[in-house]
């Protein structure tokens, strides 16, 4: 039967409303969003972690308490589909078009969010380390961003390059959602206010090394995060901080994204990374740039 695009509303993680992108047919509304040629699918699990069914309403008000998490996993990925549309017209984590699909309510209080290889997947939290984890922006940009990494600079998700993956995730999870320099305040501890995940501006207040003199050799296992990778990415995230404070947003992101897509190899160091990112501020904006992006760097201890 045919698909119809249609407009709706629904009611996101944090009980604010969402504008949505449905398919109308066969008498009932779907999270499908047909708007762009990434189409963007949203499926719920209902608590399991292998079966799933697309997301679906008789009306085009998505209003329930369960369907926030697919309201929010809908919404934030077309959101960040457009964020690589519009500033580097970049047609989904391929560049080809490649349908985005999100899986909510994933599991029974799983505190994580992750992108499969193929697919988006959330969990609901345990209500006190995680809320909803489709209501952050910022975490849905994070995982969208490791599909975009893996199309393209394929940095190997162990020890340094590993590292350089969640940094530009979190990277990239800040220029989606400019307005703090925290990872995941919307749905971290939801009893506690102005909280974060981590801090780019700040990786120490979140127990994440700020300098290489603090680099953590930890053994790549899933027991030592591969290397530390989510800890170690608290010195590419200062270096970063130390950028974007002083060439802004706009110079900053195509930047990253020039750096990423086109120099970042699957083994690339901290040491590479720097080299990267100077060299894409020199094609882009030139030496004094360029040497603002290299102090940036000196200043985490990474030559
Ligand atoms: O850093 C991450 N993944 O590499 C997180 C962990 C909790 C949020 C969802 C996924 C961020
Ligand atoms: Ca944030
Ligand atoms: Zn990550």
């Amino acid at each position: 039967l045919k698909e119809t695009a249609t407009t709706g509303s629904g009611t996101a993680v944090n009980g604010s409303t969402r504008p949505l992108n449905l398919d109308f047919s066969k008498g009932k509304y779907s999270l499908i969003d047909l708007t762009h040629s990434g189409r963007i699918e949203t499926y719920d699990a209902k608590n399991t972690t292998t079966t799933y069914s697309l997301m679906t309403n008789k009306t085009k008000y998505f209003t329930s308490q369960t369907q926030r998490a697919g309201v929010d996993a809908h919404y934030n990925a077309d959101l960040v589909y457009d964020y690589y549309k519009n500033k580097f017209n970049r047609n989904s984590y391929d560049n080809l078009g490649a349908p985005i699909y999100s899986i909510v309510h994933y599991g029974v209080n799983y505190n994580n969010a992750f992108w499969s290889g193929e697919v988006m997947v959330y969990g609901d939290g345990d209500g006190s380390t995680f809320t909803t984890l489709s209501g952050a922006n910022d975490v849905v940009a994070h995982e969208l961003t490791h599909a975009v990494t893996d199309y393209t600079a394929g940095l190997i998700y162990e020890n340094q390059s590993g590292a350089l993956s969640e940094s530009f995730s979190d990277v990239f999870g800040y220029f989606v959602d400019p307005g703090d320099f925290l990872i995941g305040e919307d749905i971290y501890t939801p009893g506690i206010t102005g909280d974060g995940l981590r801090s780019l501006s700040n990786p120490e207040q979140y127990n994440q090394p700020a300098h290489m003199n603090q680099y953590r050799y930890l053994s790549n296992t899933e027991a030592g995060d591969y290397g530390g990778v989510h800890s170690n990415s608290g010195i590419p995230n200062k270096a970063f901080y130390n950028t974007v404070t002083q060439l802004g947003n706009s110079k900053s992101e195509q930047i990253y994204y020039r750096a990423l897509t086109l120099y970042l190899t699957p083994q690339a160091t901290f040491t590479d990374a720097r080299a990267a990112l100077v060299q894409s501020a020199t094609d882009l904006y030139g030496a004094a740039d360029a040497q603002i992006v290299a102090s940036a760097w000196d200043q985490v201890g990474v030559y």
